[in-house]
C-alpha cells in the first residue's frame, strides 16, 4: 500500500469494450466522479478484451464513440492507450503504464461493476492489481453469481470505507459502493440495432450518429 500525502485529487479509470458505449457507463463514471471528488475518470477501450470475442466495431471507432460521448462533459475524459497495444489488453499493464505517466503518490481507483470483479480471478496478475490502485466495485442491476470464496477472502482483507482510502493511500484497497444502476447493456444495444430497432435513450445521441454514420452493428 503507497502513502498518498500529495493531497492531489485521485483519478478514475473505467476500462471496458465500449461496443458501443453507453449511458450505464456514463452514468457511473460521473457518479463516481462527484461521489469521490475524482481529478477525471478516463474511459479505455480495450483493444482487445480478454475474456471476451472481439468487439464487433474497431477500436479507433469505439474509441471515437467514446469521445463523442464525453464531449464537453467536465470530469470525464477518453484515453486511447490500450487501443497503442498489441496482444490481449490486460489491465495490469495498464495500470503499470499509468503509473508511470502519474508516478506513485496520486490515488488511483480501478472501476468495475460486480459483474466484472466476479471473474477477476481469472485476470491476468489479478493480486498485483492492488499495487497499482484500489479497486472501486459498483453494483450493477441483474442477476448475479455469488463470489468465489476466494475472490470473498481477498475482498475481506483489502476491503476499505471510502473515506479511509483517499485519507491514507494510493493503492492496495477495495471500496464497495451502490450507485444506481441503470439496466442498460451494449448487448442489449447491438441486439436492437440488428433487429432494426431504435436504441435511442440508451445511450448519446452522438454515439448513435456514429453508429448510423457507420453502419455498425447491423
Ligand atoms: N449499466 C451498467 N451499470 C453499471 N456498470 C456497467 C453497466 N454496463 C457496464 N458496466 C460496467 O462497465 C465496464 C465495461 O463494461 P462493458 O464495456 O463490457 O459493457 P457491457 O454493457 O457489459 O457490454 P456487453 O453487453 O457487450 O457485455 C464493466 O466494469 C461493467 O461492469
Ligand atoms: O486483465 C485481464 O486479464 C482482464 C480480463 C477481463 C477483463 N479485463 C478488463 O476489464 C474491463 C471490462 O471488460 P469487459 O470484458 O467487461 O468489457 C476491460 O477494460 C477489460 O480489458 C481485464
Amino acid at each position: 500500500m503507497q502513502n498518498n500525502p500529495s493531497n492531489v485529487k485521485p483519478i478514475g479509470l473505467l476500462g471496458g469494450t465500449f461496443d458501443p458505449i453507453h449511458h450505464g457507463h456514463l452514468r457511473l463514471a460521473l457518479e463516481l466522479y462527484e461521489r469521490l471528488e475524482l481529478a477525471e475518470v478516463r474511459l479505455l477501450p480495450a483493444a482487445s478484451p480478454p475474456h471476451k470475442n472481439q468487439p464487433m466495431a474497431d477500436g479507433q471507432l469505439r474509441l471515437a464513440m467514446v469521445q463523442a460521448a464525453v464531449a464537453g462533459v467536465t470530469g470525464l475524459v477518453a484515453d486511447g492507450r490500450e487501443l497503442k497495444r498489441t496482444g490481449r489488453s490486460y489491465t495490469i499493464d495498464t495500470l503499470i503504464d499509468v503509473r508511470n505517466e502519474i508516478g506513485t503518490e496520486q490515488a488511483l481507483y480501478l472501476m468495475m461493476g460486480m459483474d466484472a470483479f466476479m471473474n477477476l480471478n481469472t485476470w491476468h496478475r489479478w493480486r498485483e492489481l492492488l499495487d497499482f490502485a484500489h479497486l472501486l466495485v459498483v453494483r450493477r442491476p441483474g442477476a448475479l453469481q455469488p463470489l468465489s470464496h476466494e475472490l470473498q477472502e481477498w475482498f475481506r482483507a483489502h476491503q476499505a470505507h471510502p473515506d479511509e482510502a483517499k485519507a491514507h493511500c494510493a493503492t492496495g484497497t477495495i471500496l464497495s459502493i451502490d450507485i444506481p444502476g441503470l439496466m442498460i447493456s451494449s448487448t442489449q444495444i447491438r441486439a436492437l440495432l440488428a433487429e432494426g430497432k431504435n436504441p435511442r435513450y440508451l445511450l448519446p445521441s452522438s454515439v448513435l450518429d456514429l453508429i448510423e454514420q457507420y453502419q455498425l452493428y447491423r
